[in-house]
């Protein structure tokens, strides 16, 4: 018997950050607003992506200390750490923090069945605007053997693992290759890191050449240009690459990139299209082909990070609840957890004949030599009339860094502007600093600019001459 309830303003599909912080949003202006999940509340970013890495990391990093004085890896303590920090942050995503917002959340797999309608556990529910917030699910890549190995693991499994891994081969050179091949190297396992390109493809390339360097000195064995041929599953698995390289491996992680969920989701009965890799297609103001359906988070096209789900899933939100067509901010940060820490944000390579660069390595930057953490720099890259279009940040807390530079890059600073602020002294947000003083003080060296200083000093010299004669003839 088909059971319907009665019609809800906004219907959000998934429960990960986009579903989560879209369903707040709408509730709180005051629509009637259901979420579906039909696994847990709090998503990748929770379970298995952000909070979890990010802890592995931190227990990499205390480990990389410890080994000075010989202490081994406790990875049932590394274990307790991650749960204890999910367990922690769990209850603000929970159904329970939901309700208490005002959301009405329902356990299951929710399906569109037609313009208007989806179905939950057999029950129908009557929406007037529905966001998507499936999110993306890791891919193995097709790769002869891959899938018969023994121990294959993805980002989404191998938080299951119970004993560190001796040997681990991991596939890819993303992020997720970077940040959880040096955490799990720091705490003890042989790491090969198998990369179809160079490493962090999207970054700048001194940056990725920086962690490189890193990763090598934790003992990772990163091949880059790698392509993996197949595997064969005898004793023990062992990968083939097409240069002839063999390596045995006791876990392999496939970390080539995902998939967004959009399958079985009845959205070609509700009018929405998908781009070929299946993500849901949306526009500036995250609608989707059917206007009154939108989407947030790593089910659309954009870059799959947590604070983008969270800002476009309230725009989304705001956007569907209220008739508006606000559009998301095109300024997006990002960063790596590896050490040292890859920051960038809007353009990080000079691509105009109007754009020039300013650097500032850590080796000059006074915090970074009393931590004896110089390897990483500050790069700025500017416009037009000097104002500040993006750049990298490579080093300790890079990540923290990164919010100034996102500020200014979104409001439009110039470097003028920036060195105009008094910084203190001595952080790592120096190296920004300096890096703007100095394309600022750049500007005086112009033939014009120096013909203007030299005219207003001389000025001034000529008004205090008088002064001062005035003063002694009195
Ligand atoms: C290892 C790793 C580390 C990461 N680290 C970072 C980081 O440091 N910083 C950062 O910004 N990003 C990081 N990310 C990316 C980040 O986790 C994602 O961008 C973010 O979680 C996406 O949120 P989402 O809401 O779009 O999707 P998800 O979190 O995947 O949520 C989607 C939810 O929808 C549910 N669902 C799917 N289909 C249905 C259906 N039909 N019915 C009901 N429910 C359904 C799923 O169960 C899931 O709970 C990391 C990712 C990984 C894998
Ligand atoms: N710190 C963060 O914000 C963070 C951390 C982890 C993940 N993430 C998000 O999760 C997403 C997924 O991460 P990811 O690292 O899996 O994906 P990715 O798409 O960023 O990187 C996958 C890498 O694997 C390589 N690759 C693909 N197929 C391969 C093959 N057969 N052999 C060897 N290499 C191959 C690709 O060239 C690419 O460099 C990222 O795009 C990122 O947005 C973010």
């Amino acid at each position: 018997m088909d059971r319907s309830i009665e019609i809800v303003d906004l219907l959000v599909i998934g429960g990960g950050t986009a579903g989560i912080v879209g369903a707040k949003t709408a509730a709180r202006l005051g629509a009637r607003t259901v979420l579906v999940e039909y696994a847990r509340t709090g998503g990748d970013c929770l379970w298995t992506g952000c909070v979890p890495s990010k802890t592995l990391l931190s227990a990499g990093h205390s480990a990389s200390e410890q080994s000075l004085t010989g202490d081994g890896t406790d990875f049932d303590a590394v274990r307790h750490r991650i749960s204890g920090a999910i367990a922690a942050i769990e209850p603000a995503d929970s159904p329970e923090a939901l309700e208490a917002a005002g959301v009405t959340v329902i356990s299951g797999k929710a399906a569109f069945t037609a313009p208007g309608e989806a179905k939950v556990n057999g029950r129908t529910i009557r929406f007037r605007q529905a966001l998507i917030a499936t999110g993306s699910a890791p891919t193995l890549p097709p790769i002869p053997g891959l899938s018969d190995a023994p121990v294959v693991v993805t980002s989404e499994t191998i938080w299951d693992l119970q004993s560190l891994p001796g040997r681990l081969v991991v596939i890819g050179g993303g992020p997720i290759a970077c940040e959880l091949g040096q955490a799990l190297a720091r705490l003890g396992s042989q790491v090969v890191i198998l990369a179809r390109s160079t490493i962090l493809p999207r970054e700048d390339r001194d940056a990725a050449a920086l962690v490189l360097g890193s990763l090598r000195s934790d003992g990772v064995r990163v091949i880059e240009n790698a392509t993996v041929d197949r595997i064969s599953n005898g004793d023990e698995p062992v990968i083939h690459t097409g240069d002839g390289q063999r390596f045995s491996a006791d876990v392999i992680l496939a970390a080539t990139g995902r998939r967004a969920r959009t399958r079985d989701l009845g959205l070609d009965l509700v009018g929405v299209d998908c781009d070929e890799s299946g993500q849901v297609v949306v526009d500036a103001a995250m609608r989707s082909s059917n206007p009154a359906v939108w989407a947030a988070g790593d089910v659309t096209p954009y870059p799959e990070f947590t604070h983008l789900a969270g800002t476009h899933a309230s725009t989304a939100a705001s956007n569907a609840v209220l008739g508006l067509r606000r559009k998301v901010s095109g300024v997006v940060p990002r960063v790596t957890f590896t050490s040292p820490e890859v920051a960038a944000v809007g353009l990080t390579t000079v691509t105009g004949r109007s754009h020039s660069s300013s650097t500032i390595q850590h080796a000059h930057t006074d915090r970074a030599i009393t931590e004896d953490q110089t390897a990483g720099f500050t790069r700025i890259i500017i416009g037009k009339g000097g104002r500040i279009l993006g750049g990298t940040i490579v080093g300790p807390r890079a990540g923290e860094s990164l919010a100034e530079l996102t500020l200014a890059v979104d409001q439009g600073l110039s470097t003028r502007t920036l060195a105009g602020v008094t910084h203190p002294y001595p952080t790592f947000n120096d190296a920004l600093w300096n890096a703007s003083i100095a394309h600022a003080r750049s500007g005086l060296d112009s033939p014009a600019a120096k013909v203007a200083v030299r005219a207003l000093a001389g000025l001034n010299r000529w008004r205090n001459d008088r002064l001062a004669r005035s003063r002694n003839s009195q």
